[in-house]
């Protein structure tokens, strides 16, 4: 199913006197990747956040196929996935554990769930990976197996959060066309990155300063 969400002209604030996003319009359309950039405390996350439907616009609004996205259950439900910056993964269960049961608990068949799983693994690089828990996971392979739960959840929208932060470069650039084949099967895929390069990949670009979205600098 294709989707477009968009951010019209939102205004984000974790407490009543500060913006930390101000006015802020971006398009998530099906078949593109849209890099949002920006140094460090921009704003990216919280963009993405209010894009997953986790945090409430204080001004503006975001849409999915033109009507107000509610809540984080509506966005789930309508195929919202976001990939965290830090990955979220449960420590105590296996890599393979983390993307079965966040398909299951997604209304996906047991015998489906494994295979999506198996075959998830195996795209970023973690086949051998699969039954070894998080904690003893490196960094790289932690953030690769947040990104192959995010994928194996086949989402509408893909958000994903400097998903490469920790990754070598071929790594990095596997990561870059797994993203390129969501939004090539129809999803439309946002990535906030700190990596002109990666950015430079993508087919768009909404840089952020200090809240406010400006002209890339390229
Ligand atoms: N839970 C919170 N409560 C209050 N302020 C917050 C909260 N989360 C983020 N902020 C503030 O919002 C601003 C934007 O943060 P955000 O995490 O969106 O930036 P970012 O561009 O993703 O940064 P980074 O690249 O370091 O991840 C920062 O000034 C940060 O201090």
């Amino acid at each position: 199913m294709s989707r477009t969400l968009l951010a019209e002209r939102i205004t984000m604030a974790y407490t009543k006197d500060r913006a930390v996003l101000r006015d802020v319009s971006i398009a998530a359309q099906p078949g593109r990747i849209l890099a949002v950039t920006g140094a460090s405390g921009a704003g990216k996350t919280t963009l993405l956040w209010a894009l997953a439907g986790l945090l409430r616009p204080a001004e503006g609004q975001v849409t999915l196929d033109g009507a107000p996205l509610r809540d984080r259950d509506q966005a789930v439900t309508q195929g919202i996935v976001l990939i965290p910056q830090h990955n979220g993964l449960a420590p105590t269960l296996t890599a393979s554990e983390n993307i079965l049961v966040a398909l299951v608990s997604a209304g996906m068949r047991a015998a489906d769930a494994r295979r999506l799983t198996a075959d998830a693994l195996a795209q970023v690089g973690l086949a051998n990976q699969a039954e070894q828990l998080v904690e003893e996971l490196s960094g790289g392979q932690q953030q690769r197996t947040a990104i192959a739960r995010g994928l194996a959840l086949r989402g509408s929208v893909l958000l994903a959060d400097e998903v490469t932060s920790e990754l070598d470069a071929a790594n990095r650039q596997t990561v870059l066309s797994l993203l390129r084949a969501e939004a090539d099967r129809g999803a439309a895929v946002v990535f906030a990155t700190h990596d002109p390069q990666a950015a430079a990949a993508c087919d768009a670009e909404l840089h952020l300063v200090d809240g406010h979205a400006t002209a890339p600098v390229r």
